[in-house]
């Protein structure tokens, strides 16, 4: 089932014409890496998809409904199967872990129970501690923790694992990989890390001059003879 369809969409901030004509299909359980220079227009793209952007042309569809002329209560079944983490803020510095999590879980009516997050994203030791007290890496992670009480079919990243060293990077990773593989929720993220798309996401969404890419395996971009998808992404775009 296609979670999201896109045909000719475009957007521009006044003369800056940012998405030019993008095409894109994502489907139940596919793990995502959206990749391009910066200011090529991914948040941009990962906003539209999240509901909170405006765009000029073409459509998107997103479980099936059309953004532009969707109805509020429509609109509000979308959003409730949505799950989004940006780069943590200091939004919530006055509560610590595990208020934050008992909050949240109120928030989204979820099941989940609070103390098997706590276990499952090791974050027990860092349970009495104040949001603005933990490290960036441990922000990503109770982020995402935070995105996955809602139990989401659609999570949306934007450059989740920027600043975090390589066992956190790839904690993180472990999490949506099993997020992906227990739910089939579909993943859609942001990254400027080649290695990261090489290694975990199953489709590539190139956005480069306003246009986009799609390529559906990431074996397929090196079955054209590039050794990585780094090299495959400086030999295709210009710098
Ligand atoms: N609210 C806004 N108003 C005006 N211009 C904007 C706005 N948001 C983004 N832009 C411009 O649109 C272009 C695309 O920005 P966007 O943040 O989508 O790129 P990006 O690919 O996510 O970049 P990065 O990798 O650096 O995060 C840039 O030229 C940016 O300056």
């Amino acid at each position: 089932m296609n979670i999201i369809e896109v045909t000719d969409l475009t957007k521009s901030y006044g003369e800056n014409e940012v998405l030019k004509s993008m095409d894109f299909q994502a489907q139940e359980g596919e793990v995502i890496g959206v990749i391009g220079k910066n200011g090529a227009g991914k948040s941009t793209f990962l906003e539209t998809l999240m509901t909170i952007k405006q765009y000029d042309g073409g459509t998107v569809r997103v479980f099936g409904k059309e953004l532009s002329s969707i109805s509020s209560g429509d609109l509000e079944q979308v959003r409730r199967q949505i799950s989004v983490v940006l780069q943590p803020t200091q939004f919530y510095k006055t509560l610590k872990v595990e208020e934050l999590l008992q909050l949240f879980k109120k928030y989204y009516g979820s099941q989940v129970e609070v103390e098997s997050v706590l276990a499952d994203f090791k974050l027990e030791p860092h349970r009495k501690k104040y949001f603005d007290k933990l490290s960036g890496g441990w922000k990503q992670i109770l982020s995402l923790a935070i995105a996955f009480l809602s139990q989401p079919k659609l999570l949306i990243l934007d450059e989740p694992t920027t600043g975090l060293d390589p066992h956190m990077r790839n904690l993180l990773w472990q999490y949506i990989k099993e997020y992906n593989t227990r739910t089939g929720g579909t993943v859609i993220l942001t990254t400027h890390n080649m290695d990261e798309v090489e290694l975990y996401c199953d489709k590539v969404l190139l956005i480069d001059g306003g246009i986009d890419e799609i390529f559906v395996t990431t074996e397929q971009i090196l079955k054209t003879g590039y050794r990585s998808i780094n090299e495959f992404y400086l030999a295709k775009v210009s710098a």
